[in-house]
């Protein structure tokens, strides 16, 4: 990205930089002593982009963006176009943005509100104001920490179907784990928010829906850029528009049902009308909550096998884990204290691929972050992709370390993949829970191995995904 750097110095480029740059990851050969390695990221540049190549970068790929420099860099203040756009990038200036100013920088940015509001209405995402307040309200005790050993059997029981259904399939069978971990997510999420199971063929439609959904979705929004107002209707694909009609479909099916009373009467849904929210709140909320919490945790569950992949001894240690907390069981809620290994590589995991690579919000008063003074309309960013990799936070920033969660907490507001202050993700514990109780249940049985021809890059599109698809092979785990 173009821009004037404060606090910045030349990043030192680890021995073998080329090499790290590389799309595929080298494999961590088995037996050695854990020292991690590094998986792929997009090559660096270095010094400052011609403005329409940072464009053409940012609407094919938001990774692709930053210099090599700008890792280390405490902020970055630049303008695109008509736009002033400050990066935070440092403990202090992402506190500074995201907690002391919280307030001037609640609301989203154009982008991501026109890239979303079609799907989402006026849902808590997306919105501000007295709308966000009243929904956030209403919406996060839904899936608080609170309510996990209730909500947590889902996980189990969605974790163990999903164990049956490999282990139908012959060894070494090939599947899309970006597509097997986004149909689990979809089942939890379904479960919770609906108390029943959302169905193989509805899993698999609302899932491709979203995929498409956000191929078609415009990554820059230009109007914004140029300075023109934002409600100047944004030019919607009839492609989106088709997808959005397909999504809305089966959300308003299910929602129909726990209207009819067939849900168990526990359900998010049932919990959401109940408190008096109307059709079109519900809906919206509903809409949100589904795509907040199946494609964040479904991204980092497929991360996470594709980094086992290569790191075998980090994957032995996991199963070892499992094996003894659980004995061949799916795990549970009551498992989680005995398996530190495997939060802390959903943590790791969450370091290196953050599903929510980009936190961006607009100045609705003139702030001052830092010593930068963001005017009116202005848009601040924080960027869990550079933050988590900056060399003056993070060892060996680039490489796949997840002893370094055992080892204790990283520096505060260093680590920000659920966000951080008012606007924190709701169902940050619950992901946390899902993701280790999924990947515990499966990794006692299972031993995912990467497809010999699959080549592994991370894509910005809404959320941070290994490509379009993560083919591996569905060994089994050695006994
Ligand atoms: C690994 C999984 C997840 C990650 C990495 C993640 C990350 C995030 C981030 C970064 C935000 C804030 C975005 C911003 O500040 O602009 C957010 C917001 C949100 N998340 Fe999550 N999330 C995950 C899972 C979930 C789940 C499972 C749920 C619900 C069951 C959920 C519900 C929400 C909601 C409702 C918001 C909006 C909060 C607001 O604006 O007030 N998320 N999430």
């Amino acid at each position: 990205m173009g821009g004037d750097a404060t606090g910045a110095g030349e990043r030192q480029h680890a021995p073998g930089h080329a090499r790290v740059a590389e799309l595929r990851a080298t494999p961590h050969p088995p037996g050695v002593a854990l020292d991690g390695f590094v998986p792929p990221f997009p090559p660096r540049h270095t010094g400052r982009l011609p403005l329409p190549e940072l464009l053409r970068r940012a609407r094919r790929n938001f990774l692709e963006v930053w210099s090599a420099d700008q890792f280390a860099q405490e902020a970055i203040s630049t303008r695109v176009l008509a736009q002033p756009i400050l990066v935070c990038n440092s403990p202090a200036t992402v506190q500074a943005a995201f907690i002391d100013e919280a307030a001037a920088l609640e609301r989203k940015s154009p982008q991501m509100r026109h890239a979303l509001e079609p799907l989402l209405g006026d849902g808590l995402f997306i919105s501000d104001g007295l709308v966000w307040r009243e929904r956030r309200r209403a919406v996060a005790p839904v899936t608080h920490a609170s309510r996990l050993a209730e909500l947590a059997p889902a996980m189990s029981v969605a974790a163990a179907e999903r164990a049956e259904a490999w282990a139908a399939l012959p060894p070494g069978a090939p599947v899309d784990m970006l597509a097997q971990m986004a149909e689990l997510a979809a089942e939890v999420i379904c479960r919770t928010l609906f108390g029943r199971r959302l169905g193989a063929d509805a899993a698999r439609e609302v899932v491709s829906a979203f995929a498409r959904y956000q191929a078609v979705v415009p990554q820059i929004d230009a109007l914004s850029l140029l300075g023109l107002p934002d409600w100047l209707p944004r030019p919607r694909p009839w492609r989106l528009r088709a997808e959005v009609r397909r999504i809305h479909a089966v959300v308003d099916r299910l929602i129909a049902a726990v209207m009819a009373g067939r849900d168990d009467g526990l359900s998010v849904v049932g919990a959401m009308a109940a408190a008096g929210m109307d059709a079109a709140a519900c809906r919206n909320e509903t809409a949100t909550l589904f795509m907040a919490g199946h494609e964040t945790s479904a991204n980092a569950m497929a991360w996470a096998w594709f980094l086992l992949s290569q790191a075998p001894d980090a994957a032995a240690r996991l199963r070892d884990e499992a094996a003894a907390a659980l004995g061949g069981r799916p795990a549970a809620w009551e498992d989680l204290p005995r398996l530190p290994f495997a939060r802390a590589v959903v943590e790791e995991t969450l370091r290196l691929y953050p599903p929510v690579p980009l936190l961006a919000r607009t100045a609705s008063a003139p702030v001052d972050i830092a010593g930068h003074a963001v005017p009116r309309g202005g848009i601040v960013l924080a960027v869990p992709w550079l933050l988590h990799r900056n060399p003056r936070l993070w060892d060996r920033p680039d490489h796949f370390l997840p002893e370094r969660f055992l080892a204790g907490r990283p520096v505060r507001h260093a680590y920000i993949p659920f966000s951080l202050g008012p606007r924190v993700c709701t169902g940050a514990q619950f992901a946390l829970a899902e993701t280790v109780i999924c990947l515990s249940t499966l990794a006692q049985r299972f031993a995912p191995r990467l497809a010999p021809d699959a080549r592994v890059a991370p894509v910005c599109r809404l959320t941070l995904r290994p490509g379009e698809a993560l083919p591996m092979l569905l060994d089994r785990a050695p006994a």
